[in-house]
């Protein structure tokens, strides 16, 4: 029997692994695949976690970084791609040097900075050099409120504030921006979005009161990055991103004692 070759794109996550499954390499890796799109990984970091927190956590050698990005770039053929943890100043930069070698398409930056259990990601040192280096190459960046405060230095209290956060971003020189609204209180949760050419819209889902939101962030930006890959247009793969991560919210699975992963299996279209 011949052989039938199926094709999908081939789309990256530059991230740290979560050894619970639901959030990190292992969430976007999932999203990617419920979303018909082939998906690599460059691992920066490794965590030890679980449902209940960040137990332990390791930055790979900077060469291994350099090294996993040269493999990928010598037998790929990568239409986007995405970040998520990066650890420490000193991975912020070698990420971005990769990201300024090698063309991998459209670049969403998640600016990971603190887990959900209050383990930090990302060193407050490194928040100037994720400013400086990485958000200027990004595409899209999808800050959640409090890594919008953290980059811009504004504090917002409403979700009024969300435009002043995103025009903010636009002016440290992201084209697009995608301010998500999971953690305030209300009982509809509305993103935010600024698009380059000045356009801009809301997206509201009902918020599910649950405690199992683990890598919804992760889960929200991977589908934006898959749905990119697929050549649907900004906001078309943000809206796909947002009504993905509401379902996958709501229609939850058990697994783990404290905040669980998201329902990956769920189906849009
Ligand atoms: N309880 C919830 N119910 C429905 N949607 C939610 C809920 N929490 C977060 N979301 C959605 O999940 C996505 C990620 O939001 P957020 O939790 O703010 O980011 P992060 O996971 O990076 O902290 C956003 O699209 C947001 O609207
Ligand atoms: C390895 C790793 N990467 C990212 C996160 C944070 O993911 P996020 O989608 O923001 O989900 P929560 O931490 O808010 O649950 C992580 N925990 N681990």
């Amino acid at each position: 029997m011949t052989e039938k070759i199926n094709s999908f794109p081939q789309v990256l996550t530059i991230a740290g692994t979560d050894s619970g499954g639901g959030a990190g390499i292992m969430a976007d890796l999932k999203t990617f695949q419920m979303q018909k799109v082939f998906g690599t990984a460059v691992v920066v970091a490794v965590t030890a976690q679980n449902t209940l927190g960040v137990q332990d956590s390791f930055l790979m050698p900077l060469e291994l970084i350099d090294a996993q990005f040269t493999s990928l770039a010598a037998d790929f053929k990568i239409r986007t791609c995405k970040t998520g943890m990066l650890g420490d100043a000193a991975h912020v930069h070698q990420v971005a040097l990769n990201l300024k070698k090698y063309d991998f398409g459209p670049i969403t930056i998640d600016p990971v900075m603190v887990a959900k259990g209050g383990a930090p990601l990302l060193s407050k040192d490194a928040v100037k050099t994720v400013k400086e280096e990485l958000l200027p190459l990004a595409d899209l960046v999808t800050p959640n409120l409090p890594e919008a405060e953290v980059l811009t230095g504004i504090k917002a209290n409403s979700e009024k504030q969300y435009p002043a956060l995103a025009h903010a971003l636009q002016e440290m020189g992201v084209k697009n921006v995608l301010i998500k609204g999971g953690h305030a209180e209300n009982e509809l949760v509305r993103d935010y979005a600024l698009l380059a050419d000045g356009t801009d819209f809301w997206i509201s889902s009902p918020r599910t009161h649950t405690k199992r939101t683990h890598g919804t962030g992760d889960t929200l930006a991977a589908t934006i990055t898959a749905q990119l890959a697929h050549g649907q247009t900004l906001s078309a793969a943000i809206k796909l991103g947002k009504q993905y991560v509401a379902k996958a919210i709501a229609e939850t699975i058990q697994v783990g004692h404290g905040h669980g992963p998201l329902n990956h299996w769920v189906k849009i279209n």
